[in-house]
């Protein structure tokens, strides 16, 4: 069974979970826009949330958007922090290089992932202990397939 939490929120539309189980709800425009091709528009939802402490929330792009019409976040995931009282609000980017992209009152823009977080006590140490991954990053694992030959 999901864990549940009860999050306050001032909103014209309480923003929904599609299908039990799903990660995100969804949240929709306060605005009707269009985003001409490369624009990118802070864009306004009408939510204000009160997160209790211990808990962040993160504004993620819609899959559907994304590969269907190229629109997608330019600071994903967004955070929002649990002090933040604001209206929260998305950063949207239109990656389509012709094709403008139409936004009504409601249309749902992004979704809403809410997660505890821990706060980090960060303690400074001469070296760290040692790992299996080591220092081995940012590719160090390879790409390809062994017969594709490039494995950088
Ligand atoms: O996609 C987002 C990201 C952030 N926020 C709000 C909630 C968050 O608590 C606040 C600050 O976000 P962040 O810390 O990422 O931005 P900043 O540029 O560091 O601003 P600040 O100096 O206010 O912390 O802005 C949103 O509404 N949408
Ligand atoms: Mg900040």
């Amino acid at each position: 069974m999901t864990s549940t939490t009860e999050i306050l929120i001032t909103a014209p539309e309480v923003p929904e979970y599609a299908h039990p189980g799903d990660a995100g709800a969804d949240l929709r425009s306060a605005e009707a826009l269009t985003l001409a091709p490369g624009e990118r528009r802070l864009v306004g939802t009408g939510v204000s949330i009160a997160l209790p402490d211990g808990f962040a929330a993160f504004v993620v792009p819609r899959s559907g958007l994304a590969a269907k019409h190229g629109i997608t976040i330019v600071n994903s995931p967004g955070t929002v922090d649990a002090g933040y009282r604001g209206e929260i609000k998305v950063a949207l980017l239109n990656t389509d290089s012709a094709v403008p992209y139409d936004i009504a009152v409601g249309d749902r823009i992004a979704q809403l992932i809410v997660m505890p977080v821990t706060r980090a006590v960060f303690v400074p140490v001469e070296t760290l202990p040692g790992s299996d991954r080591g220092q081995g990053g940012f590719g160090s694992t390879g790409y390809s397939s062994p017969t594709n030959g490039n494995q950088s």
